[in-house]
């Protein structure tokens, strides 16, 4: 029987707040970013990070431009304490740096994490305990009172420790399930840790509303953090910091309107990982500001780097769609999304302005060190766009558009068989094979020839050398030109009624040397027009290449129509003739 959750599960009760002020906000600037990765990140961990992968983590946090980075629950076990001394005893911290860690209110670990901090310059030392009336009644079966005694008395512990150390210690304070917690209690108990503490505008106590389970929409996150901001006192002596959960998966906005709120500081992790569905990813957080004009202050510009070493850390995989940093993101598969982005970047290309503006693409994915060669791919979900933007790309080729219209779906039909992708490899290889290989029993051109034609004017008579199958045809022309001579050769050799309907060409780079391309549009009696490529250091050759190209195709194409065989070829005629309904139809 299905479950009623109206009878299972409470809505969450909306904050009253009928001012709030949030909604108008805007993020303008970049909040003090903590990363919690190798304390909150390493304790959901199937297998948790040793000094090595902690160490390798820390240094990347650090390149990023992290200043506060909570290594640890030293008291909790002996690999975190042990990653503390390493950092402490290597010198491994920045003087910009700022080591965080965390601790229960409890005497014992509150003791042992001040050994671990032995000789460090200055520390966040961020102690816990959970308020919520859910913890409060089931975990802790404790009343208010209680609760806040436990927390006055955690922080009356390492305010005299802190006064008997070197290190200079910053407080932290986190009523620990704040979400669930009523607000008029969650002020109350940050306010008796502020008393013990003490802050002052130079000395700023790090109250930190932790979203532990993300328990309502965004707004009502929101909400919690602007009644907090409003009631508590003496707020210019706070650091209010947010280290929201993503349990409703909506953790990065959470966050967003919660320093829209007026949150100074966000605790998070790299790409998310973290308790269950894991933390705010920061990477996310840093990137949204990113684009929208707002210099975050993390370096996330070698994105792969970053994926390669989270995944080496946590021995978890970063999902391919993982907004700005999954393999597939900055992809496009479907043909009319292929189409903008190529006319997109074509026009960037051509305008002066340094300002992004590509169809589908949120940044500029060199942005995040990924490079353009993966933007466009091709399967069965492409189109013309997408396949002649990669042979341009990697090959130069500015193929006419029915040429596209006619290659895309040689390749379409490909692609639907195979139900997979074509890589830019194998792109080249189909093209070559239908346009610029010789096959076997196809016309090749061994060597050719052109004279004046001394009887008539502007007429040239050609002579030439066909190859097939290593047999030479010497073939005969004439016209006004040597194209128009070779195509009258061919008609008399193949006994096709040929036409020459379109031509094009271009080089490939400059000098002597340089490459052309040609591509002739044939139209052969019985046939739809059928587009040739030919490639040639001398344009003349490329062009009667292009023509052999075509001649070549319809000649296959009608030996297919005999033997029944040869799928590619006869696919090639439906293409080419729904290639030039289409473009008939514009
Ligand atoms: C939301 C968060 O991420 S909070 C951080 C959570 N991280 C971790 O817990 C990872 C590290 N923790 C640990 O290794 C262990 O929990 C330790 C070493 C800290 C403590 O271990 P243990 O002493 O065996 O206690 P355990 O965690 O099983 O149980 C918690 C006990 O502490 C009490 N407790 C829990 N939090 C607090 C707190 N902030 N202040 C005081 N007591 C607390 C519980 O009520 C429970 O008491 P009980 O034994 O009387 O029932
Ligand atoms: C220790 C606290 C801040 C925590 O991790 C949480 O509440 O999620
Ligand atoms: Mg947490």
């Amino acid at each position: 029987m299905r479950v009623d959750p109206a009878t299972k599960y409470t809505p969450f009760p909306p904050v009253d707040l009928p001012d709030r002020r949030w909604p108008s906000a805007t993020i303008t600037r970049p909040p003090i970013w903590a990363s919690v990765d190798l304390r909150d990140g390493n304790q959901a961990l199937v297998e948790p990070m040793g000094i090595e992968r902690k160490a390798r983590m820390y240094n990347a946090l650090v390149a990023m431009g992290f200043k506060e980075i909570e290594v640890g629950f030293p008291a909790a076990s002996q690999t975190d304490f042990d990653f503390a001394r390493y950092l402490i005893e290597h010198d491994m911290v920045p003087d910009d740096v700022t080591l965080q860690v965390l601790v229960q209110a409890r005497e014992p670990l509150i003791r042992r994490t001040f050994e671990a901090l032995k000789g460090c310059k200055r520390a966040i030392v961020h102690v816990y305990n959970s308020t919520s009336e859910l913890q409060r009644r089931v975990v802790f079966g404790m009343d208010r009172a209680g609760i806040i005694d436990i927390a006055r008395q955690g922080a009356q512990l390492i305010h005299t420790l802190a006064d008997e150390t070197d290190t200079e210690i910053v407080y932290q304070y986190s009523p620990e399930s704040f979400t669930g917690t009523e607000l008029d209690f969650a002020v109350d108990i940050c306010e008796a840790v502020m008393d013990v503490y003490q802050p002052t505008p130079d000395k700023r106590l790090i109250l930190n509303l932790p979203s532990t389970v993300e328990m309502a929409t965004p707004n009502v996150y929101a909400d919690q953090i602007e009644w907090f901001c409003r009631h508590v006192k003496n707020r210019d002596s706070l650091i209010i910091s947010v280290h929201p959960h993503n349990d409703r998966g909506t953790g990065v906005a959470a966050t967003e309107l919660a320093l829209m709120a007026g949150a100074d500081r966000v605790e998070g992790t790299l790409f998310g990982n973290g308790e269950r569905t894991g933390n705010v990813d920061i990477v996310t957080l840093a990137m949204n500001m990113f684009t929208q004009g707002v210099d975050p202050g993390l370096d996330c510009s070698n994105m792969p780097e970053l994926v390669t070493m989270s995944e080496y850390c946590t021995r978890l995989p970063v999902h391919p769609r993982h907004p700005y940093a999954g393999e597939l993101v900055f992809t496009a598969f479907s043909g009319s999304h292929q189409d903008a982005i190529n006319k997109g970047l074509r026009a960037l290309r051509q305008s002066n302005s340094g300002v992004w503006e590509v169809p589908y693409l949120p940044i500029d994915p060199t942005d995040v060190g990924r490079t353009y060669e993966a933007v466009i791919r091709i399967n069965s979900q492409s189109g013309k766009g997408g396949v002649a933007h990669i042979l341009e790309r990697d090959h130069a080729l500015q193929m006419p558009r029915p040429l596209q219209v006619e290659f895309s779906g040689v390749v379409q039909h490909i692609t639907d068989e195979s139900e997979g992708e074509v890589t830019a490899k194998q792109l080249w290889d189909i093209f070559q094979q239908e346009y610029l290989v010789q096959h076997p029993g196809d016309l090749g051109l061994k060597e050719y020839r052109t004279v004046p034609d001394t009887h008539a004017t502007d007429v040239r008579l050609l002579d030439a050398v066909l190859t097939v199958n290593d047999e030479d045809r010497p073939i005969h022309g004439r016209g006004n030109g040597p194209v128009d001579a070779f195509v009258d050769a061919l008609r008399t050799e193949t006994g096709m009624d040929l036409t020459l309907v379109n031509y094009s060409e271009h080089a490939l780079g400059v000098g002597a040397n340089a490459q052309a391309y040609a591509y002739v549009e044939m139209k052969a009696e019985g046939h739809a027009p059928m587009y040739g490529v030919g490639r040639h250091s001398n344009i003349v050759q490329a062009s009667l290449n292009a023509i052999l190209s075509a001649v070549n195709r319809v000649r296959r194409l009608n030996a297919a129509g005999q033997s029944g065989g040869a799928r590619s070829t006869q696919k090639t005629k439906e293409d080419a003739q729904a290639a030039r309904a289409e473009v008939a139809a514009q």
